[in-house]
């Protein structure tokens, strides 16, 4: 058993369907695996309780409650005072919620919701036994609306993507994992992201060896985000950086904060990895069928996104394009508009929305947001398991827009899946932070974390 996250490699995910296989076969060769779940929350239990108060299990009617029970069995013969039940004791020490894990199929009935407030009031920290009840495992969303907000997650045997994502961050505490001695016999439903390495630079390389990118946006009175976007493809150790501010004459200074950065246009830079929407406006959807046309490697991000959701005729275009030459960034209600259906829709399946989109529009997709879910054409789709609030800011995405270019650009020979796996990662790790950030600062960490 540890504690999960920060990750230092990319981890094996497993949804409902796999968790209950990988089980299944496991039991035929183990059947002792509740013995060792429950030994391993009695054990974290020890650890986490406060004060010599009961330990209060409320144990639901499945597995998840036989886990609990066993729990029960060995803080007992431990000697830690324990209750069992659906009502709490005074003054507990902790309380374990075994109330429902993966067999959850429905929303909590009347009588586990008056349990799981009373855990919510009880003053004790809550540990959750594999998912916090309520909580869909393969999804983050909790079934009707309600699931435990615990303090602690220990999740057993496999890696729930909901645990990641959706609002699983929300409802996890800090997350422990036990594979109960069992190894994963089949392929993951999706990765759990961790740090890739950055890109090489070679002793006699010249800023011509590091690529170039244009960001093209910046509408009138909308240059920020374009700026921001251009400053995190310089941060994140481009060659050379170019705008096209699409509301500035082209003889303007392209940005008075940062000389390093140029004014370009498509018939300049015919080879650069094109970062195209940030701070874009209307204007954009005319100056994308060159874009989609010409250049080989694209980020598409905001008012580029709502241009190609508007539009049949660029949806056709993106299609044509090469597999892994493409990348869009969407937040939710962008992956909304793409998909022409609500964001409360996107979000109740956020990896089934990314991997639709990726195959409508064979495209690498990028849906933004907590647990950003990477997913593109034939390939396993990912989650970021970094980043927190921290993030939520304005002109985050235009950073995480420059980045990926700025990346790319290193790497001209990476597809976009892989480029997108380690930029959404670096960004999220910039971005675990007590309080708020503003853009410009998360791109100085970024380059500090580079
Ligand atoms: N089978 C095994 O040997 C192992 C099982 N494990 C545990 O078993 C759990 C899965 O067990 P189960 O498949 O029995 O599933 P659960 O215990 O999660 O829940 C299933 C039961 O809850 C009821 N239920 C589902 N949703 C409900 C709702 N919204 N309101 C009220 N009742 C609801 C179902 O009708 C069923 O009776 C895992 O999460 C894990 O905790 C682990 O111990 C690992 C080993
Ligand atoms: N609570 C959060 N947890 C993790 N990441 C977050 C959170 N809120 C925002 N982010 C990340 O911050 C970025 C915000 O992007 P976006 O919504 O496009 O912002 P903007 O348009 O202001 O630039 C995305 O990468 C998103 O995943």
């Amino acid at each position: 058993m540890h504690a999960l996250l920060p990750t230092t490699t990319a981890l094996p995910l497993f949804d409902v369907a796999a968790s209950r296989r990988i089980e299944t076969r496991a039991l035929a060769r183990s059947p002792d695996l509740m013995e060792r779940a429950g030994l391993a929350v009695a054990k974290l239990a020890l650890a986490l309780r406060r004060g010599a108060g009961p330990v209060w299990v409320a144990c639901g009617p499945g597995n998840n409650g036989g886990d609990g029970r066993v729990a029960a069995r060995r803080l007992a013969e431990a000697g830690v005072p324990v209750h069992v039940g659906d009502e709490p004791p005074t003054a507990p020490s902790l309380a374990i919620d075994a109330l429902l894990g993966l067999g959850l199929n429905r929303a909590p009935s009347a009588a586990l919701q008056t349990t799981i407030a009373a855990m919510q009031a009880c003053g004790a920290a809550i540990l959750a036994v594999d998912l916090p009840s309520g909580l869909l495992a393969d999804t983050g969303q909790p079934a009707g609306g309600l699931a435990v907000q615990a303090d602690h997650t220990l999740t057993l045997l496999t890696l729930k993507p909901g645990l990641f994502t959706g609002e699983g961050r929300a409802h996890v505490g800090r997350l422990w994992f036990d594979d109960l001695g069992v190894a994963p016999d089949e392929a993951p439903t999706a990765d759990l992201l961790g740090p890739s390495p950055a890109p090489a630079r070679g002793a006699t390389s010249h800023k011509g060896s590091h690529g170039q990118v244009l960001v093209v946006g910046g509408a009138a009175g909308m240059q920020g985000a374009a700026r921001l976007a251009a400053r995190a493809a310089l941060a994140c150790g481009a060659g050379r950086v170019y705008v096209d501010l699409l509301g500035l004459p082209a003889g303007e200074v392209a940005d008075a904060g940062r000389p390093e950065l140029m004014r370009g246009t498509l018939a300049e830079l015919p080879r650069a990895v094109g970062v195209i929407g940030c701070g874009a406006g209307a204007a954009i959807a005319d100056r994308l069928p060159t874009l989609l046309q010409r250049l080989p490697r694209l980020v598409l991000d905001a008012d580029a996104l709502n241009a190609v959701a508007a539009s049949p005729a660029l949806q056709d275009l993106l299609r044509a394009r090469p597999a892994g030459a493409t990348l869009l960034t969407p937040h939710p209600l962008e992956a909304a508009r793409l998909l022409d259906r609500n964001t409360a829709a996107v979000q109740a399946d956020r990896l089934a929305a990314a991997r639709e989109l990726s195959a409508r529009l064979n495209c690498c997709v990028v849906l933004k947001g907590s647990g950003s879910v990477v997913a593109s054409p034939a390939k396993r789709p990912a989650i970021c398991a970094s980043g927190g609030p921290a993030l939520a800011i304005a002109g985050s995405g235009d950073v995480l827009a420059g980045w990926l270019g700025g990346l790319w650009a290193q790497q001209p020979d990476a597809d976009a899946h892989a480029i997108a796996c380690a930029a959404v990662d670096a960004h999220g790790r910039a971005g675990e932070v007590d309080g708020v950030l503003r853009a410009g600062d998360l791109i100085e960490r970024l380059a500090a974390l580079r």
